[in-house]
């Protein structure tokens, strides 16, 4: 890796009622790459994920120790402001939310909560991002209806627009096509590959296969710990550690 990370996790360890979920992770993810954290069920990868904007703050019974630096700032420092550290990243869930508006209204949201835009700010943002997730022609001429009636595959792709319009800097998944049909998910795959280019990317998928197609590095979590992380062919086809051995091959679910 040869540039400045955009995310440094140092020694972070994570308990949730005396378990010792995360153990001790320290790692570097890239700038404008798409890294996948895969692992067996139940490892930590969500929690590795809820970990980088703060979202374990309201688990009850949370203790978080060691350091998590987004562009160099620690996010758990006591001063530190967590609506910037939030804007700064975009999450999208396993199934799609969105708000209960019209189509407009869930991409301009966040840019009317975080400033005053003029209409026609807000109709050349709209565009834009309804374009960088390639819905525009689908919905160009119903932008007024509610965002219900789109596809689930529709509504997740709106969810990413609604994500970047407010401009953030890195895009979380965590496992965002799971409820998607294989069409849909080639699409968001496609997206999160083209993305890369302005976001850096983390993702939590179980599927391989994609982890595969449009990773550029891949972390291999196992009972809380990171067992490996590399270039995802090294990874996924020449893994060094057994345990990613035995995952890669299935042997490990
Ligand atoms: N809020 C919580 N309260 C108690 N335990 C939790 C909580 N959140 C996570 N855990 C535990 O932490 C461990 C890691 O969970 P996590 O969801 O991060 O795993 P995962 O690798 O993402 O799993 P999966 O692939 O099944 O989604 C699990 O044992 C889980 O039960």
């Amino acid at each position: 890796m040869t540039s400045t990370p955009h995310i440094s996790v140092q020694n972070l360890n994570v308990h949730i009622a005396n378990q010792h979920i995360l153990k001790d992770i320290s790692i570097n993810i890239p700038n404008k790459k798409v890294t996948s954290i895969i692992g067996p069920s139940g490892c930590g990868k969500t929690t590795l994920l809820k970990s980088f904007n703060r979202l374990l703050d309201n688990t009850p019974d949370v203790k978080i120790t060691g350091k998590v630096l987004v562009d160099g700032e620690d996010i758990y420092d006591p001063n530190a402001e967590i609506t910037h550290i939030r804007k700064k990243m975009g999450l999208l869930s396993q199934r799609p939310y969105p708000l209960p508006m019209s189509i407009y209204d869930n991409v301009a949201y966040g840019p009317r909560i975080h400033g005053n835009p003029k209409k026609a700010e807000l109709d050349e943002l709209v565009e834009t991002q309804l374009k960088a997730t390639g819905l525009w022609n689908e919905v160009k001429d119903r932008l007024k209806a509610p965002a219900s009636k789109l596809s689930i595959g529709q509504q997740q792709r709106l969810c990413l627009a609604r994500g970047l319009a407010v401009e953030p800097e890195i895009i979380l998944g965590d496992e965002s096509t799971s409820a998607l049909d294989p069409t849909s998910t080639h699409i968001i795959e496609d997206l999160f590959i083209e993305l890369k280019e302005k976001y850096s990317i983390v993702l939590v998928t179980h599927i391989l296969r994609q982890a595969r197609r449009v990773s550029d590095y891949i972390i291999f979590v196992y009972m809380g710990k990171i067992i490996e992380f590399g270039p995802t062919e090294e990874v996924l086809l020449n893994p060094k550690q057994e345990l990613t051995k035995e995952y890669v091959k299935g042997f490990i679910s």
